[in-house]
């Protein structure tokens, strides 16, 4: 079986699924390896099940415009490639047709980006409320991330930006499904960078 996996590496050209469950074996390196093949061909989105995997690009890619917002309105999860919309995506139309809270809880390393998928969610979340682009609203509330950073977040080894607090982010619906507003709650501010800092960090 090992040695069967050692040959799966994946070839330049060949495709690993898009849903890591798709995989013959679950093992750590067939993930890992499927995840790095995926990423050679840009694409920093996977699946495990209804689970979405991200890994930094460290650049941009034009995956966030208003053409992919269209794309993955009210689609099935799975059915195109895997995207942060498509997560956003499921959960407003989730929220929409139960008629109940969803919650989506990003998680990961200093720097793996969590911040910046959190803008993303966001702008879809309110792109699909608004149905059509950038609306005042998302402006609202993605400028309120500034003003928070300002006061919480610091340079470390992993980031330059790196917030030095989590976030609650609550975003209201009408019943009609129009954005009304957001609420964001801070929590595990680091008090201790106020009087102590490493060399390389402010
Ligand atoms: N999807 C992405 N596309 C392009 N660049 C990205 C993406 N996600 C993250 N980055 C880059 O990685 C940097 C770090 O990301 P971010 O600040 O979101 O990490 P984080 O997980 O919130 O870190 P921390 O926990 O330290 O606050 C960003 O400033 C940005 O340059």
């Amino acid at each position: 079986m090992r040695r069967r996996l050692e040959d799966q590496e994946f070839p330049a050209g060949s495709d690993p699924p898009s849903d890591l469950c798709a995989l013959p074996e679950l093992t750590e390196r067939a993930l890992l390896e499927s995840l790095r093949a995926r990423f050679r061909q840009e694409k920093i989105y996977t699946y495990i099940g209804s689970i979405l995997i991200v890994i930094n690009p460290f650049q941009f890619l034009p995956i966030y415009n208003p053409k992919y917002v269209k794309l993955y309105d009210n689609h099935t999860l799975g059915k195109l490639e895997p995207h942060i919309y498509a997560v956003a995506d499921v959960a407003y139309h989730a929220m929409l047709q139960r008629r109940k809270n969803q919650c989506i809880v990003i998680s990961g390393e200093s720097g793996s980006g969590k911040t910046q998928s959190t803008n993303f969610l966001i702008h879809h979340l309110t792109a699909l409320s608004q149905k059509g682009f950038a609306s005042g609203v998302e402006q609202i509330i993605l400028g309120a991330g500034p003003v928070l950073e300002a006061f919480g977040n610091a340079k470390t080894a992993h980031n330059n930006n790196s917030s030095r607090f989590g976030k609650f982010i609550q975003v209201n619906y009408q019943e009609s499904g129009t954005v009304r507003g957001a609420y964001v709650e801070k929590y595990l501010l680091e008090k201790s960078r106020l009087v102590y800092q490493e060399h390389n960090e402010r």
